[in-house]
């Protein structure tokens, strides 16, 4: 029997929404292209962003705080916890009804509250770079950051974010848990936000203050996992080079190397276009006949088909 082709998909912002009646209806569309998968026989584990949700979480908690002063303050690394859980329970929900309404009844779904151990000394802590919560202009960006001390940066032409310490993924501590749950055929969503950002003292793991780029963790799940597609859908359709100009190219199959020189060519924005370029050449070139793609949710299946999207290959 043909083995089922193993596929990691990193969902971004779009396949989510960035209010609850939005998350709502945005994991309905996401369930649909996810299962269409699944129809293909394809094996399929779900890892996701939480940009826009771990803000909203974190001003809730920072308002609580303000309103009653016996609330200490929420770290970080609670609010991504909070926003796992948040984003699991919609997306699951959507899953297993999609699942259901199709007539399979055979595969669970599960939610992994997942921890992802980060170096201490990773530098990233030093220079915040992953844009959180909503988009505001230059204005509003200035008094956000007289009022709360934060460092608002401006993100790829779309307004102005919040910017948190982003350091890279070292090791996925429920791994061996989301391998067996995935052996065992479960439909299982892990690593979200780009896991909690842990770093570990001895037998104790304790909460980072960071926001991992879901990219890097989806590629490094990817390859402990052993699967032979990373898919990162996000707000395109292709990866292009001098985006947003009028010599913007949209990118179809490109190899390793075309890749690296276009990162070295500064084609792609750090905090959201570069990440993703990163992991799809990080895990394309990890192993032989791994493959990545960067595309739109709507596409995920065409993408797997070949048709579109922006294809890795070594
Ligand atoms: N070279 C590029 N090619 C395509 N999109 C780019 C490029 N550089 C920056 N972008 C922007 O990056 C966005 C994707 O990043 P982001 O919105 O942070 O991802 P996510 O979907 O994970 O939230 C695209 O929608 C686009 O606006
Ligand atoms: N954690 C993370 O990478 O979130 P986004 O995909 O929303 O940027």
């Amino acid at each position: 029997m043909k083995k089922k082709k193993r596929i990691v998909i990193a969902l971004g912002g779009n396949a989510l929404g960035n209010t609850l009646p939005e998350q709502m209806k945005a994991v309905k569309t996401t369930a649909r292209a996810i299962v269409d998968l699944i129809e293909e026989g394809c094996e399929v584990v779900v890892a996701h962003g939480n940009g826009p949700q771990v803000g909203m979480v974190n001003n809730a908690m920072i308002a609580l705080t303000h309103e009653d002063s016996s609330q200490p303050n929420t770290p970080l690394s609670v609010c991504v916890a909070m926003s796992q859980a948040y984003v699991g329970y919609d997306l699951q929900n959507a899953l297993r009804e999609e699942l259901l309404n199709r007539g399979i009844h055979d595969i669970p779904v599960a939610t992994m509250i997942t921890q992802v151990r980060v170096d201490e000394n990773d530098p990233a802590f030093l220079t915040p770079s992953k844009p959180i919560g909503k988009f505001v202009d230059q204005e509003q960006a200035k008094a956000l950051s007289e009022k709360y001390n934060y460092i608002m940066k401006e993100d790829s032409g779309r307004g102005y974010r919040r910017v948190v310490a982003s350091p890279k993924p070292v090791e996925i501590v429920e791994i061996e848990t989301i391998r067996t749950l995935v052996d065992a055929g479960e439909l299982v969503i892990a690593c979200g936000g780009g896991g909690i950002p842990v770093t570990r003292s001895g037998n104790h793991l304790k909460g980072a203050s960071a926001v991992i780029d879901k990219d890097f963790a989806s590629c490094m799940m990817a390859k402990e996992l052993d699967a032979d597609f990373l898919i990162i859908l996000t707000a395109v359709e292709k990866v292009a080079l001098n985006f947003g100009t009028p010599s913007e190219k949209w990118l179809g199959d490109i190899s390793i190397e075309e890749a690296k020189q276009y990162i070295s060519e500064g084609h792609f924005a750090p905090g959201s276009m570069l990440p993703k370029v990163e992991a799809a050449v990080d895990f394309a070139s990890s192993k032989a006949g791994r493959t990545a793609l960067i595309t739109l949710l709507e596409k995920s299946k065409e993408g797997i088909q070949g048709k579109t999207g922006t294809t890795f290959h070594l």
